[in-house]
């Protein structure tokens, strides 16, 4: 079958003019935001050996990869579906002994190997910050205060946090509400759909009443702290209110304990990121685990922005001021205009259309005139 001229893969798509020049933009703003922090940038691979990629995070898997052998190493490749990971690697191996807490930023593609409905885009870019060697209160806050000032750089108003508590189920079925071992798994993803049916039969309605506690951060909090069991939480919960406390108005906070979607390796706090205007989730974040290559655990936390929601929103656009320089112009007029912040136009042969190439002025050859 032959494939139709300008047709592309399912999930993939082109970026014209000017949202391809506000993505760069965008990414370019939100890094050098992250680094005004102390976080210096690392641009690891596209791909990499599959084996590396999910094994430095807890909980990555294999067969979420979009994977390929490479003729060369005759290796399995996968490409990165998320940068963290990647990140972490540099962390332990070629920056293992910088001094911690060592703060790295980075910004680019990842691909998915499978869409969602809720993003049906398998190629996003991604821009991020994580702090290697904390996963404590400090950490989370400057992480989460970072991530908001990189989105109100990039443009992005009426923020909203959606906090997380990933590990919920592990700490509360250790403690007073218990599970067998075999069981966890199922009523994570239970509690994940939000499906009461499914929790009743399984035994573990217990858990129900943390479904019903998500919404608005004081809210949320009093609804937990009414539940018996939810003891167990008292200092996951007082460092919500902490971290609550530092962001102050800066975002809408809510809580949502027990949602663990997209939170595939974050451990006892995640957060989601909202933005007025803006479809679906423009981050993620959160506390997480980075193994060492002889096996050591190294506390982490970190965010990465999805920029691609903000592109398709209008964001990172700036008007344009493109000047059209007649034929015979003087090629120096042209550089002390691009100098001067102008984008040049220059004619090619007489009749060449000014309005038609997007100018919106034109140089007569001593000064600048609007069309
Ligand atoms: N990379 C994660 C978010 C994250 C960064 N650091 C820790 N968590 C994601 O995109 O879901």
């Amino acid at each position: 079958m032959t494939i139709a001229p300008g047709l592309l893969p399912e999930g993939y798509r082109d970026r014209l003019p000017p949202q391809a020049e506000a993505a760069s933009r965008l990414l370019h703003r939100v890094i050098v935001a992250i680094g005004r922090h102390g976080y210096d940038r690392v641009t690891p691979p596209l791909a990499e050996f599959e084996e590396s990629l999910v094994g430095r995070l807890k909980s990555a898997r294999a067969q979420d990869l979009l994977r390929f052998v490479d003729p060369v190493s005759q290796r399995t490749l996968a490409f990165r579906p998320d940068i963290t990971g990647q990140v972490g690697r540099i962390a332990v191996t070629r920056m293992g002994h910088r001094a911690r807490p060592l703060r790295l930023a980075y910004g680019g593609p990842v691909l998915k190997l499978r869409a969602t409905q809720l993003r049906p885009e398998r190629e996003l870019t991604q821009a991020g910050a994580e702090l290697i060697g904390s996963d404590g209160l400090a950490a989370v806050i400057e992480c989460l205060s970072v991530a908001i000032e990189a989105l109100e750089t990039a443009g992005v108003t009426g923020i909203t946090v959606d906090l997380t508590l990933p590990d919920l189920v592990e700490t509360l079925a250790a403690g007073p509400m218990h599970l067998p071992a075999d069981r966890i798994d199922a009523v994570r993803e239970l509690l994940d759909a939000k499906d009461a049916g499914g929790l009743a039969a399984l035994g573990a309605e217990a858990y129900l009443p943390f479904i019903a506690a998500a919404g608005p951060l004081d809210t949320a909090l009093e609804r937990l702290r009414a539940l018996d069991p939810a003891q167990a939480l008292d200092s996951r919960l007082a460092a919500i209110e902490t971290i609550a406390a530092a962001i102050g108005n800066r975002a809408t906070l809510t809580l949502d304990p027990t949602e663990r979607h997209g939170f595939e390796y974050q451990s006892w706090i995640g957060f989601s990121l909202f933005g007025e205007g803006l479809s679906g989730e423009i981050g993620r974040g959160g506390s997480y685990t980075i193994l060492h290559p002889d096996g050591r655990e190294e506390a982490a936390v970190g965010f990465s922005l999805y920029l691609d929601p903000l592109v398709d929103a209008g964001l990172g656009a700036e008007p344009r001021r493109r000047i059209f320089l007649p034929l015979g112009s003087d090629a120096a007029a042209g550089r002390v205009l691009r100098g001067q912040g102008w984008t040049t136009i220059a004619a090619l042969v007489e009749g060449d259309d000014p309005a038609a190439l997007g100018c919106t002025h034109i140089w007569n050859g001593t000064e600048t005139i609007e069309l």
